[in-house]
């Protein structure tokens, strides 16, 4: 692995999960966590979700919102496990777990694991699972993807990636377009594993790959997009609905993603008070991608 990883992280554990349980029990992990992976406990066919965080951090926040996601769920508390990332080998599994995958017509996220074969008319990433959020399985992120590939046709130049994680989706553009993209995250290490991962993928010149909040950043302020990906959750997309409305191009694509349910028709009222339409949106099991357009 091309990893470099501090070592003051800590896996938590939730076992047992019933399948209805997960996104719930997900968002409450995305709370303070840096990113979640999934494994079907076979044979109870219940849900395990293994999440990373900065050892200690975050327990005032986390805890009530568990509580939270149990009584959505009509469970009982499951019990929340943990152990230092190096000791219980999270990455390594994690990695292993990762299969390559076909993500709408034209894209393939490819683990380095995985042999290259030739892959005709495809756009190949290779991607490993790590800390960063972004390996391509989560329902958010292929919902961006789909989104992506029907609106690529208009071949955006301008174009901004807030919450990169892996940098998948700015990958995927960077790959298909020839453009640059400049990638955002309030995490350093998405921000270092999204650079490494350009440069695996040979996008080491058209990635820049930033430490910002938002649209709290003069390179992300300054500048005027014709295609923003914000797949991050949907009370900080209704906050920056007006930034991003303001700093879309006339005739802009944005792609909003990270909404579960009822949280699309919230995120969507504030957009469109912003003066975005919607142009369409994509479900992908509990989780919907907006992409919407600026008049
Ligand atoms: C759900 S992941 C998405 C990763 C990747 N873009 C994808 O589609 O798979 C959300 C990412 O957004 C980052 N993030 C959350 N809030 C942010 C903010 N206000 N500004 C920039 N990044 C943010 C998180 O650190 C995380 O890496």
């Amino acid at each position: 692995m091309n990893r470099r990883h501090p070592h003051i992280l800590e896996t938590l554990t939730l076992d047992g999960l019933p399948e209805h349980a997960v996104p719930a029990f997900e968002q409450a992990l995305q709370t303070v966590c840096l990113t979640v992976a999934y494994f079907k406990d076979d044979p109870t066919d219940t849900w395990r979700l293994e999440a990373v965080r900065e050892t200690g951090v975050g327990d005032e926040e986390l805890l009530p919102a568990l509580f939270l996601a149990g009584a959505m769920s009509g469970i009982e508390q499951p019990e929340l496990l943990r152990a230092p990332v190096e000791a219980d080998g999270w990455l390594a599994r994690t990695v292993e777990a990762f299969p390559e995958q076909e993500i709408g017509g034209r894209f393939v996220i490819r683990p380095t694991h995985v042999e290259n074969p030739v892959t005709r008319g495809k756009i190949v990433l290779k991607l490993d699972a790590g800390l960063a959020f972004g390996s391509g399985e989560h329902g958010s992120t292929r919902g961006c993807l789909i989104g992506f590939e029907g609106m690529a046709h208009r071949r955006p130049r301008r174009i901004l990636d807030i919450g990169t994680g892996s940098g998948i989706l700015a990958m995927a553009a960077a790959k298909q377009l020839k453009r640059r993209v400049l990638a955002t995250d309030i995490e350093p290490w998405s921000v270092r594993i999204t650079a490494d991962n350009a440069a695996m993928n040979g996008l080491r010149n058209q990635i820049r790959a930033k430490l910002a909040d938002g649209w709290r950043h003069p390179a992300v302020h300054g500048g005027r997009y014709d295609l923003v990906f914000a797949n991050i959750l949907a009370r900080p997309l209704c906050s920056m609905a007006k930034d991003l409305a303001d700093h879309l191009a006339p005739r802009g694509t944005a792609i909003l993603a990270g909404l579960l349910g009822r949280q699309v028709r919230m995120v969507l009222a504030a957009h469109r008070r912003a003066g975005l339409v919607l142009e369409r949106r994509i479900d992908q099991g509990d989780w919907s991608a907006l992409v919407l357009r600026k008049r």
